[in-house]
């Protein structure tokens, strides 16, 4: 009572001075920031960028930007700044040389604190929780586990094609089953026969659910966090998302328990399981304390759905939308495959080694339409930083624009053209060279940057890429697979989204021989041996 009259007792000059003087303070201080950040296009009082955005598509926009602002520039979002990189060694420097301040997530409330209360890899903050987890998926995903893992993908790869020999205007569909089965086997040791399968529907549902709370302006409390704390009784859009949370939360954990009866089923019978994640965890939670509640535990395998399904699958589209526009480099592969494996087998894994110009289209695909168009989720700095003279203070936004720095012209001369050769050495015959003989050195080892930086980068890249590499050598074995005669393919015409694939496009997939199919066909009864083990996850 006391305070309220005091307050009242003040003039109205004083509210009206109060009212001028706060928002002018909040400007000054955003005013001082814009000088010192790098520079970019100029920000409006409180909006920032927002009304220069363009709704669809800010990749392009934002490669634009970097023409004129250069390889490191500044937008804001509101009152929040966000740099976007251009330039590969940039990122490097900043995202790896400088990991320690720049190895976290911006807040996503919404989605990461009241719909996962903080149980995801994916968008937790830098710090003990995300490391727990991270190291936890790192020991199921090292080189020894990731070679346990290659007779499902070489299995799965033979199923594939012969389900491309069947129906080969379904290859988009079937894509989706390869890379959903790859992922549900190595997550939880069961395979996916279908598309219909119950379990798909669901992880669809939740991650579309997901997707729908990461609109920019959809919750206030993105902008007001403080808004989380507001009683359930008085916002019924939270209660809302902690229920779908809550039921994300039990499927999650019901997928252990599968994994948890088999092993039981399997002790009691004294047969064996198949080695996947889940089990490969389980038996470490028995070994040692692992300071997760079930429901955080049950996160791990689950993250490996959303983050490694849709994008190996995106990653193939793309794959087949650079093999029916650039037909030469259909050819190029096929001569390799032919002087190499012959017709009588499919290759293997353990061709690798031998097939370069191979391995070269598989980088080449992932740099000529990176599926994490924007480096995939943000990182944000955790601590001030200086670079280049220009300042940049803790909780930036940082975004890698992969889509610009993978058409970097100095790295990559002709950026548009599909040309897996510029990641073979000059004489392009044997080694795989690390950077691109025709242009700069790249940072990265791998030559591209599309698995993201540092200590957050993606740590299912070798799983994707074995994916990748072994459905593109059977598929390129067997099939020829061209554009439809008479039709203008555009391959800039790709989806919305965090994360993007060719919008859906008709071609024609034909078997090269009758040696050909007879192999795929003999090939698929052993490959019916190793899945047999991965039992099936029931349709609907
Ligand atoms: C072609 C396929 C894939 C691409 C292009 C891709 C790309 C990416 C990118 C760009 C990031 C963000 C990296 C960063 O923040 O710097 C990421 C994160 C992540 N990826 Fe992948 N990914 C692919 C497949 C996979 C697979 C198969 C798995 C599962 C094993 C996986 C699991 C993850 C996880 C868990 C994260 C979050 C890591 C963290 O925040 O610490 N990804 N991925």
């Amino acid at each position: 009572m006391a305070t309220d009259s005091f307050l009242a007792s003040f003039p109205p000059y004083v509210w009206l001075s109060l009212l001028i003087a706060i928002p002018a303070l909040f400007l000054l201080r955003d005013v001082w920031v814009w000088l010192r950040m790098p520079p970019g296009p100029t920000p409006l009082p409180f909006l920032g960028n927002k009304l220069q955005l363009p709704k669809s598509q800010p990749w392009l926009q934002f490669e634009q930007w970097s023409k004129i602002y250069g390889p490191i520039f500044t937008i804001w979002i509101g009152r929040k700044p966000t740099i976007v990189i251009s330039d590969p060694v940039i990122a490097a420097e900043l995202m790896e040389k400088r990991s320690t301040k720049y190895s976290s997530r911006p807040r996503m409330v919404a989605m990461g604190e009241i719909l996962w209360d903080g149980a995801s890899v994916l968008v937790q903050p830098y710090g003990k929780e995300w490391s727990t987890r991270r190291k936890l998926l790192h020991q199921a995903l090292t080189p020894k586990a990731l070679r346990l893992y290659k007779p499902v993908q070489s299995a799965e790869a033979s199923r594939l094609c012969c389900e491309l020999l069947q129906s080969p205007a379904d290859w988009d569909k079937l894509l989706e089953r390869f890379t959903s089965s790859i992922v549900f086997s190595v997550a939880y040791g069961h395979r996916i026969d279908s598309l219909n399968a119950n379990i798909i529907h669901q992880r669809f549902k939740f991650m579309h659910y997901s997707a729908s709370l990461n609109v920019p302006g959809k919750y206030m409390v993105e902008s007001f966090p403080i808004l989380k704390h507001v009683p359930d009784i008085l916002a019924p859009w939270k209660v809302d998302i902690k229920v779908h949370g809550r039921e994300e939360a039990a499927a999650n954990m019901a997928l252990v328990d599968v994994v948890r009866s088999d092993l039981a089923r399997a002790k009691t019978r004294g047969d064996d399981i198949p080695d996947s994640l889940c089990r490969l965890l389980l038996e470490l939670r028995e070994k040692e304390h692992i300071p997760l509640s079930d429901r955080d535990f049950s996160f791990i395998p689950a993250s490996l759905f959303g983050a490694g399904s849709d994008t190996t699958a995106s990653t193939l589209c793309t794959a087949f939308l650079a093999l029916v526009t650039h037909p030469e480099a259909v050819r190029a592969a096929h001569e390799e495959l032919d002087a190499v494996v012959g017709s009588s087998r499919t290759p293997t894994f353990s061709d690798e080694p031998r097939l370069p110009y191979l391995c070269a289209l598989v980088k080449e695909v992932l740099r000529w339409r990176p599926v994490a168009v924007l480096g995939g989720t943000p990182h944000a700095s955790t601590e001030d930083d200086h670079y280049e003279g220009y300042y940049i203070p803790s909780g930036t936004t940082v975004l890698g624009n992969s889509w610009a720095i993978n058409r970097n012209e100095e790295y990559y001369p002709d950026p548009d053209r599909f040309h897996p050769t510029r990641f073979l050495d000059p004489t392009k015959k044997a080694e795989l060279s690390l950077t691109t003989p025709e242009g700069k050195p790249h940072p990265s080892k791998s030559g591209h940057s599309s698995f993201g930086w540092g200590r957050r980068i993606c740590p299912g890249a070798d799983l994707a890429a074995n994916s990748l590499f072994i459905a593109l050598a059977k598929i390129l074995w067997a099939f020829e697979i061209r554009g439809l005669k008479g039709v203008q393919y555009d391959t800039f015409a790709y989806t919305e989204g965090f994360n993007i694939r060719p919008k859906k496009f008709e071609c024609e997939i034909t078997i090269r021989g009758e040696a050909h199919r007879e192999v795929l066909l003999r090939e698929l009864e052993s490959a019916k041996e190793v899945l047999e083990v991965f039992t099936p996850f029931e349709e609907s």
